[in-house]
């Protein structure tokens, strides 16, 4: 259970720093963040045992004694907000001047919600971001203006407030900082991920200034906010931060003040944060709006959250791989989150997260079609004529044999296998067992956000730490096909999918039912993937399914 804390003081008693008296059991202390210019202060628990803080102080400041129960009627004690839903557009929803007009258009077409409105970098902005500071590493200082990445931005944000009737001016600042940045990249041949981090945040920065003075434009109070400044409170990890509690009330707090006290629809930047350390810019990981918009979700208690892509919802399976792919009509925040962990790009990986915790339902819904009803994302659904809701693939993963040399007995043997992945910060994916062997997939966004050099040599001495217990057979260019559904009939889903990929000529060479008992995995050669996925696609979804009916006889 995690809660959070706060209080005000007056600006002149602000506290430069506090602690906490008799600590809860170490690790409770999740994050703590001071927000000077609302006199707040927040801080950030997460409850694990009986013991608890009896007591916070703050240095140089009005003491505040805080006894658990109180802190707890504060912590929860949030006036329910005027505002109503949020609407996260992604980038292709918002990639130029004519579709920004169809969203606004959209947005306007329900006057009866009061919007939260969370955008990301028009288009391929970031992709695009990423690729100049790359080419700038190297290309020399008087070659950044060149940069073909670099006039792309330009032109498209220049262009996009011209079609719109909107002042350049909007983005030069932001263009021009952009540049200098570029050139900054250039002088010290470094692109750090802190910088790349800044350097992305531009196309949230941009995109939504443009979208705010659009709406005002045409008579609609709009305010544009940055993440960042408004209480989005991260990790340190640049490029893949995790949002931390003291985010809920700050976020609550400036959105509902400055609803209160002047109305005007809140265009957020998505993707972007602040880290609690450092202070500078973080973003959440590639497609982390989706977490933006859950994140303001459950901070003000909304009544919906809607995601609005390119598609018709979340679909059975890629569309990329398989055109054939139908939307999925409902699913539960446990089946999104799966589907989205082992590699589905329609949602972040963890944005049910907030969603599941405030309990707050979510809509994909289609901003090129906006009739589709979409999918509808809730706690609980209707299970009893489920079997398999979508099947995702996630290629290029590396999978690890580990037989066990018998030094160790089973349990210390597992126990070390983990502890080495542990200590090399290497997450690992799909899991199978028995009592001397173990094979397991290593997690591709982690392991391969870093340098190739690094790669190679991180899993050689994973290699080799392992090599120390036990025999170890690397495989690489696997693919995990993961069957999301109801892990209740996994009889059948098993019987269905080995038919299928035995008449296939595929052979698997791992299997693990998820603990979360709503997916099934199935490790393949890559070459070989995309075949089955379209094959499982057409027996699963694409022909009756008659055992289903027996089961439920039998049940
Ligand atoms: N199971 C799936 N359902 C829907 N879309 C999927 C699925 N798997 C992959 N996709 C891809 O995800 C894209 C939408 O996600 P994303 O590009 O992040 O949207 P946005 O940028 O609008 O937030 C779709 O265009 C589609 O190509
Ligand atoms: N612009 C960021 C964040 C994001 O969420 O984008 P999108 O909603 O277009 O996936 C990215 O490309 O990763």
């Amino acid at each position: 259970m995690s809660a959070s804390l706060r209080f005000s003081a007056p600006s002149h008693s602000f506290p430069k720093q506090i602690s906490l008296e008799r600590q809860w059991p170490s690790g409770t202390l999740l994050s703590f963040a001071a927000f000077r210019p609302l006199n707040s202060l927040c801080i950030s628990l997460r409850r694990c045992g009986e013991s608890g803080v009896s007591r916070v102080s703050c240095q140089g400041g009005n003491v505040d004694v805080i006894q658990r129960d109180e802190f707890e009627a504060v912590s929860f004690g949030e006036p329910e907000s005027q505002l109503t839903c949020v609407m996260k557009f992604g980038g292709s929803s918002v990639a130029s001047a004519e579709r920004m007009r169809e969203v606004a258009d959209l947005i306007l077409s329900f006057p009866n919600e009061k919007p939260v409105i969370v955008l990301s970098a028009m288009g391929k902005t970031t992709n695009k971001l990423l690729l100049a500071g790359e080419k700038a590493v190297s290309c020399g200082v008087t070659n950044v203006d060149g940069l073909e990445e670099l006039s792309f931005i330009k032109d498209l944000h220049h262009r996009t407030a011209d079609e719109l009737g909107v002042e350049r001016s909007i983005v030069d600042g932001h263009l021009e900082v952009l540049e200098q940045l570029l050139k900054g990249i250039a002088m010290m041949k470094e692109l750090t991920l802190r910088t790349k981090d800044y350097l992305v945040s531009f196309g949230e920065c941009m995109s939504t200034r443009l979208f705010a003075a659009y709406l005002n434009k045409i008579g609609v109070n709009a305010r544009q906010y940055d993440a960042f400044e408004i209480g989005f409170i991260t990790t340190d990890d640049f490029t893949n931060a995790d949002i931390l509690e003291a985010t809920y009330p700050a976020v609550a707090k400036r959105l509902n003040n400055d609803w209160n006290s002047d109305p005007a629809i809140p265009i957020v930047t998505g993707f972007l944060g602040k880290g609690w350390r450092s202070g500078a810019i973080t973003t959440l990981g590639r497609g982390g709006s989706d977490l933006t918009a859950t994140t303001i979700g459950k901070a003000l208690g909304l009544r919906e959250i809607q995601v609005w892509k390119d598609v018709d919802g979340v679909l059975t399976c890629d569309p990329n791989i398989y055109p054939h792919a139908e939307p999925v009509p409902y699913l539960t925040f446990d089946e999104a989150a799966e589907l989205a962990y082992f590699g589905a790009q329609v949602l972040h990986p963890q944005s049910m997260r907030p969603a599941r915790e405030g309990d707050i339902p979510v809509r994909v819904k289609n901003s090129y079609n906006p009739n589709a009803p979409g999918t509808l994302i809730t706690r609980n659904r209707d299970m009893s004529k489920a079997v398999l809701t979508s099947i995702v693939l996630k290629r290029n993963v590396t999978m690890l044999d580990i037989v066990s040399t018998r030094m160790l007995g089973q349990f210390g043997f597992l126990a070390k296998v983990f502890s080495i992945f542990e200590d090399l910060g290497i997450s690992v994916d799909v899991v199978a067992t028995s009592e001397v062997s173990i094979s397991l997939t290593l997690d591709p966004s982690k392991l391969w956000s870093r340098e190739l050099i690094q790669q190679a040599s991180e899993l050689d001495h994973v290699v080799q730490e392992l090599e120390r217990i036990a025999v170890v057979n690397l495989l690489q260019h696997r693919s995990i096909i993961s069957l999301i559904g109801n892990v209740q009939r996994s009889s059948l889903i098993l019987e269905k999918a080995f038919h299928v990929l035995r008449a296939n000529g595929v052979n698997v060479q791992m299997i693990s039912q998820g603990a979360s008992k709503v997916n099934i995995s199935l490790i393949v050669h890559d070459n070989e993937a995309e075949q089955c996925v379209r094959a499982l696609h057409s027996t699963f979804f694409e022909s009756d399914l008659p055992e289903l009916d027996r089961c439920d006889s039998a049940n």
